[in-house]
């Protein structure tokens, strides 16, 4: 047995103890722990891409190598135990299906987030803009103020608008959804404590315990508000015309939640299944979005020389500046664009993604059995040796010229990369856009990103707010 040859293995991450592996290294506060695990993606960049980080019995593979991730997302479409966190809620939904699942929801839902609809949405992201760019006001030229609940509010206005199709001025309708994204917030919150209290990953200890309960209770409710919009949708479109029945249709377009709803009519969704992908949407976008416009709106205030280049460049565009923005100006917002992409890649708002394999699986240098647990670090993808040396800089100019950015097109990598990517991408890049040349065309912002200290649940996130102030530019 000792002479036995061994197939090679990756190097073990630093500190593990007996029995309990790396476990302990998961205890600390919020801050200690995304230092620690941004630790662990530094250790795997310089360590030839692949690691192994033991949590008690069980070894995870972490991996930065460009080539080895692209052949985990490609060959490893089912997901670890931890996603089996949200499935009380998401289910079916696309991030936490199993692949079998997932397989044929994916084709059939992919049409709704074709260029041609998300096109049809960006009025409804303008107008969003526009709002919040006056509710700014009372924070214009005062202190630093936390900018989240109000770019919150402007993401949950937009996606309740083109993902469920919201009437506007319908109070009560509005009343419930914050009710929901509240209830969202706390569910989020405890698939946190679970992940964070490695005995409650055990189902029958979990199944015993108070947190439980409480998740019951939240699930519950946000279950039945969905159902109750789906009911109530399906018997207005049975009494009208969709014409009639929603008056944003004169702006030309049709919530997912009707594409999901023709989709059923042909028998292929049951209202349970489109009830789990409305929810699985809404959950996906709105803190993702969110902080990533945060942490946008931080870096352009701590460089004054990009937000003097990003103004000149909305001046260009926006001659008249009551002009509302149109599709027709998001191609032509080049170094905004440039700017948020660079954001999106030193803050992944989800820095790793986990797969599970189904079948063994031959990456360059090892050979793993099927059943393996893998994580592809976003975070760490992003800041590759492929990036140059200024990889951990904040540089947008590098995707202004096509020869100063990375031959392989996965090294971006924070929308995940292969099949089982973010079906959201380009309407997160078409309203992100949006809302930030509002604010910018009408706001200087400032900002310290050093001042800045993260923490990451599901998501990367700023640990408090208060970090930018905002000058009215007129
Ligand atoms: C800055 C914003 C966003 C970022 C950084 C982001 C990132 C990601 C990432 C990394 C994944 C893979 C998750 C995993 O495998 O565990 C994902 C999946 C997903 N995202 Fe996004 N996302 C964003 C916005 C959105 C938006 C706006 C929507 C919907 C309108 C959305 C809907 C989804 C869905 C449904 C999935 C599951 C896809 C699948 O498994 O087929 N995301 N996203």
């Amino acid at each position: 047995w000792y002479l036995k040859p061994r197939r090679p293995s990756p190097p073990v991450y630093p500190g593990a103890l007996p029995i309990i592996g790396h476990a302990h290294r998961m205890l600390g506060n919020v801050l200690q722990l995304w230092q620690m695990e941004k630790e662990v993606y530094h250790f795997c960049l310089e360590n030839g891409g692949i690691i192994e980080i033991q949590l008690g019995p069980r070894s995870v593979y972490v991996i930065t190598d460009l080539d080895d991730c692209l052949t985990v997302a490609n060959t490893c479409l089912d997901k670890p135990y931890i996603y089996d966190f949200g499935k009380q809620l998401y289910d079916r939904g696309l991030v936490t299906a199993n692949a079998l699942i997932w397989k044929p929801q994916r084709k059939l839902l992919n049409p709704a987030f074709n260029q041609q609809i998300l096109n049809t949405f960006v009025q409804e992201y303008s107008l969003q803009a526009k709002r919040l760019t006056t509710k700014l006001t009372t924070e214009a030229g005062k202190d630093r103020f936390d900018v989240v609940p109000y770019l919150l509010k402007n993401v949950l206005g937009s996606v309740y608008k083109t993902v469920i199709g919201v009437k506007p001025n319908d109070h009560e309708q509005e009343m419930t959804l914050k009710h929901y994204a509240h209830a969202t917030d706390k569910f989020f919150a405890m698939i946190e404590d679970r992940l964070f209290s490695v005995w409650l990953h055990l189902p029958f200890i979990f199944n015993m315990s108070y947190l439980k309960k409480k998740q019951d209770a939240v699930v519950q409710f946000l279950k039945s508000t969905t159902e109750t919009i789906i009911m109530n949708r399906k018997s207005e479109r049975k009494q009208t015309t969709y014409a009639d029945s929603v008056p944003q249709a004169t702006s030309g377009y049709k919530p997912i939640l009707d594409l999901l709803l023709d989709i059923g009519e042909k028998q292929v969704f049951t209202d349970e299944e489109i009830r789990e992908q409305l929810d699985t949407i809404i959950g996906a976008a709105y803190d993702s979005t969110t902080r990533a416009m945060t942490f946008c709106l931080i870096l352009i205030g701590t460089y004054p020389k990009v937000q003097a280049r990003i103004q000149k460049e909305l001046q260009e565009i926006f001659d008249d500046p009551d002009r509302d923005l149109t599709r027709h100006d998001l191609p032509k917002l080049v170094y905004l664009e440039a700017v948020l992409k660079e954001t999106l890649r030193l803050y992944p708002p989800v820095p790793r993604v986990g797969k599970s394999s189904e079948s063994p699986v031959r990456l360059k240098h090892y050979t793993f059995p099927a059943g393996t647990t893998f994580v592809l670090s976003l975070y760490g993808m992003n800041r590759h040796a492929v990036w140059g040396a200024d990889a951990n800089e904040f540089n947008p100019d590098r995707w202004l010229n096509p020869d100063t950015l990375p031959d392989n097109p996965n090294a971006f990598a924070t929308f995940s990369i292969g099949k089982r990517n973010c079906i959201g991408k380009q309407s997160a890049m078409m309203s992100m856009k949006t809302t930030l040349a509002y604010i910018l065309r009408r706001y200087s912002v400032t900002g310290d990103i050093r001042n800045v200290q993260c923490k990451c649940d599901l998501i990367l996130k700023q640990v408090s707010g208060h970090y930018i102030g905002l000058q009215s530019r007129t």
